[in-house]
């Protein structure tokens, strides 16, 4: 009997139909079933999707499982996951985490006498290698302080990632420490490619920076904290330049042990970027009448004091981090050029991965462990050292027998070759700024370009497209425009409006007024926070406190 026939008889329930139609078992290649995973233990958690430990029974390999969080249901599978997996599942490099199976749990089925309760849905989980630390909470792991070898080594491994992505077409846009998985046998992936994308431009060429871009997408992308003044200023036609913002982002905060530009809100990251590179000119951004923002800008004209923040790393450092951090995308340095900067020639020479030390693994829900241990330590003696000669920081708690707390670690690794004072003391004991009391912003919601085929011009002005007045090609999506961002699906326009859709899109507006937008409009990033009731990044205090907070909203459980 034909499928049709079949279907048409009405005597086959769809469960029949599924399996009499199941595909051969050995063609799904890549997709497990969760019991062939022993889950050790909870290790991270994102925007979609909590992060555990496990083993594999077949190999014993150990893996990270990433559950994909369904907020709704009705959504069906999280576009970003989509994206992720897809992504992952084409990229093959040593710097970029392999994605190694995808692995299905079915929940059990419950039966009542009183009420029929719903068949949960599966859950999905994505299978890849076990990494002993983000960089993240490696940078917060009082055992560790990075040697200038090591930095290097780190740096080469990032790059190398990074160029491998662009040479492929393909933008992170989302570079940070968190994203950066680092094993005990010193490498470093890149990892997280939920806000990744393919991108339409040029590959970058030696000696070409970034380039221009070629075609518009959401500007609505980039953590906070590593986002580039050309998306800060809605720049649309980006490049792959905006990893290598991010990447300059990370190689300060490998230098000084806490990220270099926390800002509070979207003004206030501009504020801290120009504080550091400079004011735009014409000179240092000659691009910058293409930035749809900044009209609204007038900052206090000053040089930026990038030199004088980092001088104590040397001109070599300074020399790469300038590039790293350029104002002008056009010619900020790309993965190519950056790999070949003299700072890696010069001593000292980068570590060899395998000459790196191993340490404690550090995810960032460690976080609170170090917190807790730093509570636990008794104080120590004023005006000691670190075990590589005295300290001039009169704050430094290290002990005056040459160990400190941390002593031990300065004789099992190498030792830290970076400045005195402040970056030699552990990250716990450091002033992490408003990292320690704000946590690490959340990343923005992911992009929803719904593929509305309009003109990029009819968008809102803070570029969040109007759904209500999306066209017939909305339906069925990614029907828009060649020149628009097109990558997620459209909803159909008769399909029920939901809370978080409109949320979604007010969180995505930027602040312009000076942190609070006068009352009525808070940064996005801001709301994002207080209506998402976990992010990895928080701080054991943010996320004490959240825990005991109902959730705002069911979408968010
Ligand atoms: N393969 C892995 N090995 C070890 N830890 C991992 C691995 N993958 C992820 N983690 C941990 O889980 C955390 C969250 O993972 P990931 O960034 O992929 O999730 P996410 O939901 O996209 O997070 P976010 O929304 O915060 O960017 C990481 O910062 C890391 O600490």
């Amino acid at each position: 009997m034909s499928i049709e026939s079949r279907e048409n008889s009405g005597n086959v329930s769809p469960r029949s139909f599924a399996i009499a139609h199941q595909r051969p078992r050995h063609e799904f290649v890549g997709c497990s079933k969760i019991a062939e995973y022993e889950v050790l233990g909870k290790l991270g958690e994102g925007t979609f999707g909590e992060v555990h430990r496990a083993r594999s029974r077949r190999t014993g390999a150990l893996v990270a499982l990433k559950k994909i969080i369904m907020h709704n249901e009705k959504d069906g599978f999280p576009i970003t996951a989509l994206r992720e997996i897809k992504i992952l599942k084409m990229l093959s490099h040593p710097n970029i985490l392999r994605l190694e199976d995808m692995s299905v749990e079915h929940p059990a089925r419950h039966t009542s006498k009183s009420a029929p309760i719903p068949r949960k849905k599966p859950i999905m989980y994505m299978v890849t290698p076990y990494m002993d630390h983000d960089l993240s909470g490696l940078l917060d792991n009082p055992s560790v302080n990075f040697t200038e070898p090591q930095i290097k080594c780190y740096m080469i491994q990032l790059l190398k990632g990074v160029q491998y992505l662009h040479e492929n077409h393909i933008l992170h846009r989302d570079m940070k420490a968190a994203n950066l998985l680092i094993n005990n046998k010193g490498i470093l992936q890149i990892a997280d490619f939920g806000l990744a994308r393919h991108y339409d431009g040029d590959v970058p060429q030696p000696g070409c920076g970034g380039g221009s871009g070629r075609r518009d997408y959401t500007s609505l992308v980039v953590t906070r904290w590593y986002r580039p003044p050309e998306l800060l200023m809605h720049l649309k036609a980006y490049t792959t330049a905006i990893d290598m913002w991010g990447v300059g982002c990370v190689f300060g905060e490998m230098l000084v042990g806490k990220p270099i530009l926390s800002g509070n809100t979207d003004a206030h990251q501009l504020e801290l970027i120009f504080d550091l590179c400079g004011t735009p000119t014409l000179e240092n951004m000659p691009s910058l009448h293409k930035l749809p923002a900044i009209k609204d800008l007038n900052p206090q004209p000053r040089q930026g004091n990038l030199a004088q923040r980092f001088s104590k790393h040397g001109s070599g450092a300074v020399s790469l981090l300038r590039e790293l951090l350029k104002l002008d995308w056009i010619t900020r340095i790309n993965a190519i050029d950056a790999l070949s900067h003299p700072y890696f020639r010069n001593e000292p020479l980068p570590a060899k991965p395998e000459e790196l030390p191993s340490f404690e693994e550090s995810h960032e829900l460690d976080r609170r462990k170090f917190q807790t241990r730093r509570e636990a330590y008794p104080p120590a003696p004023k005006g000691g050292t670190v075990g590589r000669g005295p300290t001039d920081n009169p704050n430094s708690s290290f002990g005056a027998d040459g160990y400190g707390r941390n002593g031990g670690n300065s004789n099992r690794f190498p030792r830290n070759s970076r400045g005195p004072a402040e970056e030699r003391v552990p990250a716990w004991q450091r002033d992490r700024g408003p990292a320690d009391r704000v946590a690490l912003p959340p990343r923005p919601h992911p992009p929803v370009d719904y593929g509305n085929g309009r003109d990029s011009r009819g968008d809102h002005p803070d570029g969040y497209r109007d759904r209500d007045n999306r066209g017939p090609r909305a339906r069925g999506g990614g029907g828009g425009r060649p020149d628009v961002d097109t990558y997620i699906p459209a909803y159909d326009r008769d399909a029920p409006r939901r809370d978080d859709r409109h949320r979604e899109r007010d969180d995505r507006r930027h602040d312009w007024g000076g942190g609070g937008g006068g009352g009525g409009r808070r940064d996005y990033d801001d709301r994002a926070r207080a209506s998402q009731t976990r992010s990895r990044s928080r701080s054991p205090a943010v996320r004490d406190r959240d825990r005991d907070r109902p959730p705002r909203d069911m979408h968010y459980r």
